[in-house]
């Protein structure tokens, strides 16, 4: 099987700021002022076409911000990566237009695909009728709930027919005909060969439809391999954390969140 996606290193630091007086003081004596704070650091694995890729972690762990990365919505601050194929991204947090319209959002992620008017055309009524919105498709998405949004990103997305697809969280917040409508697609992506990276913290939809898992940790990949090893070893470690109470779980993760600043 030939490589789809390779990451070699791949870091993304943030410059953070207690105020607006340090951010303007650093743009001025950069890295005099403010921290850097590291979202994912140092991240390496290949992925096979073919792959089905579970990102999991805790809130804040850095899933979302390597799938933007992977995705090309964000460039890495460091490292090397290849992307073989066309990458189409699928995210709740992201990547539609709110000041448009369904339909107007359609045309303009078609525009940017590189679609003739012709074309989008003709596949503007098949991502309408796969999106569920009906009448809602000529509305500004600003009035979408985070599940219409899904629907929307969901059906651009599968027109698209991407060779890569990384869907972020997208099916947590459709209703259950959608999410069934969905993985269905999914798996027919996944027979075809197709690689897909899935963030979610659905545990049994990774363990049932992922071949690998990708555990983020702090913003560094605690482990990379088979669903069913990967999968024992997070079950366990969140057996533990779900034992701790909401301000040791805080603790936690602020532990984690120090270890990634410096100045
Ligand atoms: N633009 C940004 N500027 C500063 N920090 C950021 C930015 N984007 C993300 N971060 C930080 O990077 C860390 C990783 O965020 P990310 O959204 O990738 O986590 P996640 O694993 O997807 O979380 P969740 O499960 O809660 O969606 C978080 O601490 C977040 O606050």
């Amino acid at each position: 099987m030939a490589e789809s996606v390779v990451l070699k290193n791949i870091s993304k630091t943030y410059r953070m700021y207690q105020s607006k007086g340090q951010q303007l003081a650093d743009l001025i004596f950069p890295g005099k002022k403010g921290s850097s704070f590291h979202a994912i650091e140092n991240i390496s694995f290949a992925v096979e076409e073919g792959d089905v890729v579970g990102l999991v972690g805790i809130n804040g762990s850095g899933k979302s911000t390597l799938s933007n990365i992977i995705g090309g919505l964000i460039p890495a601050t460091s490292g090397e990566m290849e992307v073989n194929g066309e990458v189409n991204v699928i995210a709740i947090k992201s990547g539609l237009n709110n000041a448009l319209t369904g339909a107007e959002n359609i045309e303009f992620k078609c525009l940017l695909m590189g679609y003739s008017k012709e074309k989008i055309a003709k596949v503007m009524p098949d991502i309408i009728e796969f999106s569920e919105l009906g009448d809602f498709i000529y509305q500004p998405v600003k009035q979408y709930s985070s599940g219409m949004k899904s629907k929307l990103g969901f059906a651009i997305s599968v027109t698209a027919n991407p060779d890569i697809l990384i869907i972020d969280e997208a099916l947590s917040v459709g209703d259950q005909t959608f999410t069934d409508k969905s993985l269905a697609k999914m798996l027919e992506y996944k027979k075809q060969g197709k690689t897909i990276f899935f963030v979610s913290h659905n545990l049994s939809q990774v363990r049932n439809f992922c071949t690998k898992i990708a555990w983020i940790e702090g913003g560094k990949l605690r482990e990379f391999g088979p669903t069913n090893v990967v999968m024992r070893n997070y079950s366990a470690f969140l057996k533990d954390y779900n034992k701790l109470t909401p301000n040791q779980q805080k603790e936690f993760r602020d532990q984690l969140a120090t270890q990634r600043k410096n100045q």
